[in-house]
């Protein structure tokens, strides 16, 4: 009887010092450190195999399965579980994302086996899986279908936000060259004050773009299509070349000419692009003007020739910004370099009602004949200063368009001699030395014309440069007018 009271209590004592065990375990955190060593030690009895998925390949391009891995492995438990991880925030403005910190090792079971995955960070990005050899025939290629099947949702829905990248200078420690942000431009065709004949022009140019591979491949071209967007500053070129991503749903790279060192430096750029891409070369004049070397030209224009991209993916738009195409050399813009030329002028009366539309939802109003007139002589300004106007005026569309008839009236005076000064110069360059002289000497201050010989030489300038326009159309040239 005393042998079984003994026992019961030395029971009730074990059970006691289990529970309390337990207790400090869970409660301190001790648990966490146990397993780990169990964990190193079984290591120590088992052989395993690792595989890297590097950020890269071997062309500089983007691997796809790191980036699926990537998705895969912020969505696993285990990483929520780790001693430290990495909270950042997702695509919507409420999700935040657990990342893998650089080094460190998260554990996921499959098919009762166990995997180990690890974010390696030594001059270039890697994920590591190590599996063990005993279960790799049975487990890997499984595993990876697994994690293809669960990110394909993710990457679909991915099509769906757009991404802008942003060029850095070179470094050695990193491989990528592209920073990314999500591309929430808002600006859209029917935002874009411009006539409806260009942009549908624009528009089926893009679509039947977008049809054209085998076509293009039979003439031996690369499937590319270049634009060349070209008007003073504040006509809206940024805002188009948004609304061209936005309707064909491609993420944006923003070339920074000045940020690319050397021709092998664009070269490396460019391979890192993907496909179903816009590629933006914005303010091309200025770069041109200001630090353009030959081999930079060079570069630029094997790339525009499509030299560069037939050795990685196609399917690529490229747009080109200038001001004014008088700085840019006829032969970086020839035929088959550029595709189509879009000119964005300064605003005239029809572009103004379309802006009168979309920022004050005006579509008629008792002071447009004043404005038409004064358009119609000649006065302008650009649709970014109209616009601005608009917005400071949205709540009272009257005061707005008052205030855009002072500014006409004034600034818009003075734009009219820049614009005719932009025309002069656009047509300057295909027109005889005679002519130019002739038309340079409007700008010097000594000429006191009267508003009636600007209203005249206007008038002769527009259908100078309607001629022009027309004797272009070899290669398409969409003006808005
Ligand atoms: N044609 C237009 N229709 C509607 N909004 C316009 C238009 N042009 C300009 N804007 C407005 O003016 C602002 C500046 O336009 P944007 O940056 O596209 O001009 P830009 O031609 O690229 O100028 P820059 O040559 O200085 O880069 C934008 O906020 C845009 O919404
Ligand atoms: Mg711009």
């Amino acid at each position: 009887m005393k042998l079984f009271f003994r026992l019961c209590f030395v029971i009730f004592v074990g059970i006691c010092f289990c529970w309390l065990l337990r207790v400090l375990l869970f409660r301190t955190g001790l648990i966490f450190l146990l397993k780990k060593w169990c964990r190193i030690l079984q290591d120590c009895f088992h052989v395993y195999q690792s595989f890297r998925i590097p950020e890269f390949n071997e062309t500089s391009q983007h691997n796809h399965l790191y980036r699926k891995v990537s998705a895969y492995l912020s969505s696993l438990n285990a990483l929520e579980d780790s001693d430290f991880t990495n909270l950042i925030t997702g695509k919507k403005p409420n999700d935040i994302l657990l990342r893998l910190d650089s080094n460190q090792t998260v554990e996921d079971n499959f098919l009762g086996a166990k995997v180990f995955w690890t974010n390696q960070e030594i001059g270039s990005r890697n994920f590591v899986l190590k599996i063990r050899k005993a279960d790799k025939r049975r487990i890997l290629r499984p595993y990876l279908q697994h994690i293809h099947t669960l990110t394909a949702d993710e990457i679909e829905q991915k099509k769906g936000d757009l991404k802008l990248f942003m060029n850095s200078k070179p470094n050695n420690q990193s491989d990528t060259r592209w920073t990314s942000i999500q591309f929430k431009h808002p600006s859209t065709f029917d935002s874009i004050a411009m006539e409806t004949d260009l942009k549908d022009k624009v528009k089926s140019d893009l679509e039947s773009f977008l049809k054209s591979k085998q076509y293009y491949h039979r003439l031996g071209r690369v499937w590319k299509r270049s634009y060349l967007l070209y008007g003073p500053s504040g006509t809206g070129k940024s805002s188009f070349v948004a609304a061209m991503a936005n309707f064909l749903s491609y993420d944006v790279y923003n070339i920074d000419l000045f940020k690319v060192s050397d021709d092998s430096d664009f070269k490396f750029l460019l391979l890192q692009t993907t496909s179903k891409s816009i590629i933006v070369v914005e303010d091309l004049d200025r770069f041109l003007m200001e630090k353009s070397s030959a081999s930079s030209v060079t570069a630029l224009m094997n790339f525009m020739d499509g030299i560069l991209t037939s050795c990685c993916a196609e399917e690529r738009v490229m747009i080109f910004t200038v001001n004014s195409k008088e700085q840019v050399e006829p032969t970086i813009l020839r035929p088959g370099r550029i595709d189509v030329h879009i000119h964005f002028p300064l605003c005239d009366f029809s572009a103004f009602k379309n802006l009168a539309i979309n920022y004050l939802g005006v579509k008629d109003h008792k002071l447009f004949p004043q404005v038409e007139e004064i358009f119609h002589n000649g006065a302008t300004l650009s649709p970014a200063e109209i616009g601005e106007l608009m917005i400071t005026n949205r709540n009272s569309p009257s005061r707005a368009i008052k205030s855009v008839i002072s500014a006409l009236q004034t600034d818009g005076e003075r734009r009219r001699v820049g614009h005719i000064g932009q025309l002069l110069s656009d047509s300057g360059s295909r027109q005889s030395a005679a002519e130019s002289v002739e038309s340079s000497g409007v700008f010097k201050p000594e000429n006191n014309h009267t508003g009636k010989e600007f209203r005249k030489l206007y008038g002769l300038l527009r259908m100078k440069s309607n001629k022009i326009s027309q004797s272009l159309d070899s290669s398409p040239l969409y003006k808005v007018r």
